[in-house]
């Protein structure tokens, strides 16, 4: 189809994929930078950033750069503009891309592959990270391209996603095995496979289990706002987060929830001066506005001691997190006791015999028993959220070399599917058992076995709290998605709803 008229194919296809890094270069790179002054270099605006052409800078007749504004192409203008306002976008066209939230980014990123006009859309996951206002309007613009029959389109899902009514076909990727055929065939053939459909259920069917909401206070805010410029992002948020609580904060795309996480992780610059100035006018005591965390304000803290407090997963964390510096699983995971990016290797211990690293600071001796807690830590996570819990078992008559947990935690990390790279990352953020664990769309990417296996941990399901095993009863938990199938606590359970909406906060049971 692409080739037919000889032209390039790779000019006709435009692909958006979300599962995957939009980074490719394994260096690490300060996502806090988005939080804080917008750098030069990142003031591109979504609307430049769709027409290059009218930002050219060119060195002007006294030798300074000035920018050249060209006239886009009005066509292309009128047809942005169209879908930018399907997919609400219209009220960001003139915000600098690196302010835009992820969700934004991502309807962005459709808006401008659309736009290309090519013969072949691919979409990887395209619903992950859209807020349920927003999947209709990506749906319904799709089934248009569709109807047209141009672009084609190929859609990438999980299998435990919904497929849109007006796909024709299926391409059933399973096992290193692909199986091709039209909806209705490969729908039976997933119900009739009863280790498939298994496999793709989320199970909800699950033993109750209850939260505790008597532990002591680790975040407390109190009338929080974050402003940039004359746009308030969020306002006047009153939140106590305590240990053992189980949280879900929800919100549509842009309203404020990982800029409050940015907060809570410190790493937001107005996380600093969350408390009402001496000048402060009488209707605002200097009491009245706060933030504290872990009892103290953020400038008392110490920013290590903070990233061990608190275990994260996140999209940000996910692009950030180095590649190229060769880690294994085994250390992925270790850097998770302090929350850092890297580990000592090659330790020696003073008996000399080698020793896989576990983390710790510089010029900070571990004891044996913590050494012996976190490596104990480390093969309870490999164990209960590694392949051990969700890979198919190797078939009778090959043989296995090494157990599945040994020879994944030798693995290097930057080898590992998306899937399998985020759920390390998972087990970085749970290892340390640290008091507040944040996890912001922590299941993209993540097939539905690997999901239950996450699930069931947090749950407590598959260790007994208390023997440094599973989730200590006293951790907080903060589950950031946007599908509520996929939060593993229930209200019966005893988890709490925190929703956001434009910036404005509140509790809902
Ligand atoms: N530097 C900035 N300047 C102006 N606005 C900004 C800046 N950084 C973020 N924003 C705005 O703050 C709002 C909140 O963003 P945030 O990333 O917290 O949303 P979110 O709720 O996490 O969204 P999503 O569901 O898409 O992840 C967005 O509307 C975003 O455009």
């Amino acid at each position: 189809m692409l080739s037919l008229d000889g032209s390039d194919p790779y000019q006709k296809i435009s692909m958006v994929s979300f599962g995957n890094r939009a980074r490719g270069s394994g260096a690490f790179y300060d996502y806090s930078a988005r939080y804080g002054a917008v750098r030069e270099e990142d003031r591109t605006t979504l609307r430049e950033s769709v027409f290059p052409e009218t930002i050219d800078e060119v060195v002007g007749e006294l030798g300074y750069r000035q920018r050249e504004v060209q006239r886009a192409n009005e066509e292309d203008m009128h047809y942005f503009e169209q879908l930018a306002d399907r997919m609400g976008l219209t009220k960001l066209l003139d915000l600098p891309v690196v302010a835009l939230s992820n969700g934004q980014t991502r309807r962005a990123r459709v808006v401008k592959a659309i736009l290309r006009k090519p013969e072949l859309l691919l979409l990887d996951e395209p619903l992950t990270g859209l807020d349920v206002q927003t999947r209709p309007a990506l749906l319904s613009l799709l089934y248009e391209l569709h109807s047209a029959r141009r672009p084609r389109i190929i859609l990438g899902l999980r299998i435990q996603d919904d497929v849109p009514e007006w796909v024709t076909h299926v391409a059933l990727v399973d096992s290193g095995r692909i199986r091709t055929g039209t909806k209705d065939e490969i729908e039976r053939l997933v119900r009739e496979s009863g280790s498939l459909s298994e496999q793709s259920r989320l199970c909800n069917d699950v033993p109750k289990v209850s939260v505790d909401h008597s532990g002591e206070i680790l975040v407390d805010m109190n009338n929080v706002s974050v402003k940039y410029g004359d746009r308030t992002v969020l306002k006047a948020i009153n939140w106590q987060i305590k240990g053992g609580e189980r949280w879900h904060l929800v919100g549509a795309n842009g309203s404020g929830k990982t800029t409050l996480l940015s907060l809570i992780t410190g790493d937001h610059p107005q996380s600093y001066t969350q408390s009402s100035p001496l000048s402060a006018p009488p209707s605002e005591p200097a009491s009245q506005r706060y933030l504290r965390l872990f009892s103290q304000p953020r400038s008392r803290i110490p920013t290590p001691t903070l990233h061990s407090k608190i275990g994260v997963v996140s999209p940000e964390l996910f692009d950030a997190f180095p590649r190229r510096t060769g880690l294994t699983v085994w250390e992925a995971v270790a850097t998770g006791f302090e929350g850092v990016f890297s580990v000592p290797r090659n330790i020696v211990t003073s008996s000399g015999k080698p020793q896989r690293s576990v983390g710790g600071r510089v010029g900070e001796e571990l004891t044996d028993s913590e050494r012996q807690w976190r490596e104990k830590r480390i093969w309870d996570v490999i164990e209960h959220l590694g392949p051990a819990a969700w890979a198919t078992p190797v078939e009778p008559g090959h043989d296995q070399i090494l157990p599945v947990s040994e020879e994944f935690a030798s693995r290097s990390f930057a080898s590992l599917s998306v899937g399998e790279q985020r759920v390390v990352l998972l087990m970085r953020a749970l290892v340390g058992q640290p008091p507040l664990v944040l996890l912001d769309e922590v299941w993209s990417g993540m097939d539905a076995s690997m999901i239950n296996a996450a699930r069931s941990y947090l749950r407590g399901e598959s260790g007994v709290p208390g023997d440094g095993r599973g989730m200590a009863k006293d951790q907080a938990v903060v589950v950031i998605t946007h599908w509520e199938n996929e939060v593993p606590w229930s209200a019966e359970d005893g988890v709490k709803k925190f929703v956001l909406e434009s910036g404005v906060g509140k509790v809902v049971r």
